[in-house]
C-alpha cells in the first residue's frame, strides 16, 4: 500500500525545518523553539545551521565557527529529530538566508522549507538579503520570545505563522556574559555545552 502511494506520487512532502543562528553560545531558548516548532507544525527533521560570517554581528568578534558548530552538534546529538548542517560554515564569504535556503532546496529538492526565528529575528527580516525570495523558499515560522514583540506586520500574507513557545529569557549574549564574570550557564545551556566552553576557555576575559 505504502509502496503503490509512492508510486502514484501521492506520498506526503518531508517538512523539513531549519533553525538558523549564530549560536555562540547554542542554549535552551534555541532548543525549545525548534522542539515546539517540531511538534506543532508536524516537522519531520529540523537541521539546526550555524552561521558562517554573520554580517550583522560584524560588530563583535564571533566565535570562530568551528566551536559553534561543535556546541551545535553536542546540544542536538540525542534528539533523533535534530541534525546540524555545515553549509553556511563551508560557504565562503558573508552568511545570507537566501544562499542557505537555496542550496538547502538543492539538497532535498522534495522537500517542504520551515525556516524558524525568534521574535526579534523575524522582525528584522526586510532587512536581509534578497528577503522577497525568501518567502517563496520557505514558510517562515515566528516564535514567541522574551522581550520582543511578535508580529508578522509588513511580511507577505500565509509567507508566515507566529508561534507561541515557552518562554524562557535566555541569550547567547548573557550566557557569554556571564562566562566572562565568573558566573554559571548550568541550565541555560546543556551540560555537554557547558563543559565544551571550559575545555576551550571560551568567552573568558581577555588576559591583560
Ligand atoms: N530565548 C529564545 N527564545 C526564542 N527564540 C530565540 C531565543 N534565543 C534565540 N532565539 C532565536 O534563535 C535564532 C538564533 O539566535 P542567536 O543564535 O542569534 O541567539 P541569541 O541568543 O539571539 O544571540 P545573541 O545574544 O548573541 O544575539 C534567532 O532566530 C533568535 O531570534
Ligand atoms: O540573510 C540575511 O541577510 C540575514 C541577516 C541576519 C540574520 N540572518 C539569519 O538569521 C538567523 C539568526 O541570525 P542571528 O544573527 O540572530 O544569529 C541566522 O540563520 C542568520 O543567517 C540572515
Amino acid at each position: 500500500m505504502g509502496q503503490q502511494a509512492e508510486s502514484a506520487g501521492t506520498r506526503a512532502k518531508r517538512r523539513l525545518g531549519v533553525m538558523g543562528g549564530t549560536f555562540d553560545p547554542i542554549h535552551h531558548g534555541h532548543l525549545v523553539a525548534a522542539s515546539e516548532v517540531a511538534s506543532a507544525f508536524h516537522l519531520d527533521e529540523v537541521v539546526f545551521v550555524p552561521t558562517g560570517q554573520p554580517w550583522q554581528k560584524s560588530d563583535r568578534q564571533v566565535t570562530p565557527a568551528e566551536d559553534r558548530y561543535l556546541m551545535t552538534v553536542i546540544a542536538t546529538a540525542e534528539n533523533p529529530q535534530f541534525s546540524v548542517s555545515r553549509i553556511d560554515i563551508d560557504r565562503e564569504g558573508l552568511t545570507y538566508t537566501v544562499d542557505t535556503l537555496r542550496d538547502l532546496r538543492a539538497l532535498h529538492p522534495d522537500a517542504e522549507l520551515f525556516f524558524i526565528t525568534g521574535a526579534d529575528a523575524l522582525a528584522q527580516i526586510i532587512s536581509w538579503r534578497d528577503s522577497d525570495e525568501l518567502f517563496e523558499l520557505a514558510h517562515f515560522i515566528g516564535c514567541t520570545r522574551p522581550g520582543h514583540t511578535l508580529s508578522d506586520a509588513g511580511l507577505p500574507v500565509g509567507g508566515v505563522s507566529l508561534v507561541e513557545v515557552p518562554a524562557l529569557a535566555i541569550s547567547s549574549t548573557d550566557c557569554r556574559n556571564r562566562v566572562a564574570k565568573g558566573e554559571p550557564v548550568w541550565y541555560l545551556v546543556p551540560d555537554g555545552v557547558v563543559r565544551y566552553i571550559h575545555k576551550r576557555a571560551l568567552y573568558a576575559p581577555a588576559q591583560p
